[in-house]
């Protein structure tokens, strides 16, 4: 959300999502940036948005914004300063020098925007840069401006950079957050890319507008279904008494069934925790 927006600003403590990206960069009129930077910095501080997740995009590392706002950012003590157009490790290991050297305190972390090929290609030099990347989020617009692609229904011409991210991702251990969907009126291609996303393994999605929280929670979510399986899964492999493999519902279980299932129940629990 631009964090020139105080309507935006006021109305993000009643939506119901994880986290919150208080918007520097391309949501932000060149002539708004510094109030937006002094807004996103009081949010951050400011203790009100409850157990959301608040963080705050900066502006790209060259532009003449991009240091004010990482020190600022720094200071105000975000869960995140998100960066966006990161392109190396070295720049990873520049940002988290710099975020240190302006008093970041420790749970301040840094998410980097992969969404230029450049990214791409160096995307697991890039997440096993440093202890303090905590995420990748996707930024797919500016990947299909990158690859003179276009935005088509089942994002097939980005989708081998989708899962070079999500694999440098997964090795490194940090979250993966799948990009945005622009049009905010259309709902069922909206939640086919929830659906989309969920299935090719991302943590969660990056959202524009606040009718995009509900249908994105729900394809995040472990259905109903998913939850009873996973225990049925569970009880099935308890009740092998030891043996490497059962079966439940039909289908092969090990133990590694038996991991994903706990995940499952994890989230579930998790979710549930949030009230
Ligand atoms: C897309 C929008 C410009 C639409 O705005 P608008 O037409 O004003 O929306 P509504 O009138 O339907 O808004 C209804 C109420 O909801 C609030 N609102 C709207 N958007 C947000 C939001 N993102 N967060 C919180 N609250 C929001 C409005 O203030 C209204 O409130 P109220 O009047 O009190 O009822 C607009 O939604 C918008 O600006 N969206 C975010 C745009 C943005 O942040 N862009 C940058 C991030 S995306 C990106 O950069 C991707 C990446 O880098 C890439 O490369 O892909
Ligand atoms: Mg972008």
């Amino acid at each position: 959300m631009p964090a020139s927006n105080e309507r935006a600003l006021e109305k993000a403590k009643t939506i119901p999502c994880d986290a919150l990206i208080l918007d520097l960069e391309d949501a932000v009129a060149p002539d708004a940036k510094p109030a937006a930077r002094e807004a996103a910095c009081a949010a951050a501080a400011s203790g009100e948005y409850g157990r959301r997740t608040v963080t705050i995009r900066v502006n790209g590392i060259g532009t003449e914004w991009h240091d004010a706002d990482l020190e600022a950012a720094a200071q105000a003590g975000p869960a995140a300063v998100v960066v966006p157009k990161v392109g190396s490790a070295d720049e990873v290991r520049t940002l988290v020098a710099k975020l240190e050297a302006a008093g970041a305190p420790d749970h301040t972390v840094l998410w980097a925007m992969v969404e230029t090929p450049r990214a791409i290609l160096g995307a697991l030099a890039i997440a096993t840069a440093s202890e303090r990347l905590g995420a990748f989020v996707m930024g797919t617009n500016d990947l299909v401006k990158e690859l003179y692609a276009e935005h088509v229904p089942g994002r097939a011409p980005i989708l081998p950079s989708l899962h070079t991210a999500l694999l440098a991702g997964r090795a490194a251990g940090i979250a993966v957050l799948d990009g945005v969907h622009n049009d905010v009126k259309d709902t069922d291609g909206f939640l086919a890319e929830c659906r989309q996303g969920r299935e090719l393994g991302f943590d969660g999605k990056t959202l524009i507008h606040p009718g995009q929280v509900e249908g994105a929670n729900a394809a995040f979510a472990p259905s109903e279904q998913a939850v009873e399986d996973a225990r049925g899964l569970i009880q099935a492999f308890e009740d092998g008494q030891g043996s490497g493999v059962v079966t439940h519902n039909g289908r092969m279980v090990e133990q590694l069934h038996v991991d994903s299932a706990r995940r499952t129940l994890a989230i579930h629990e998790a979710i549930a925790a949030l009230g």
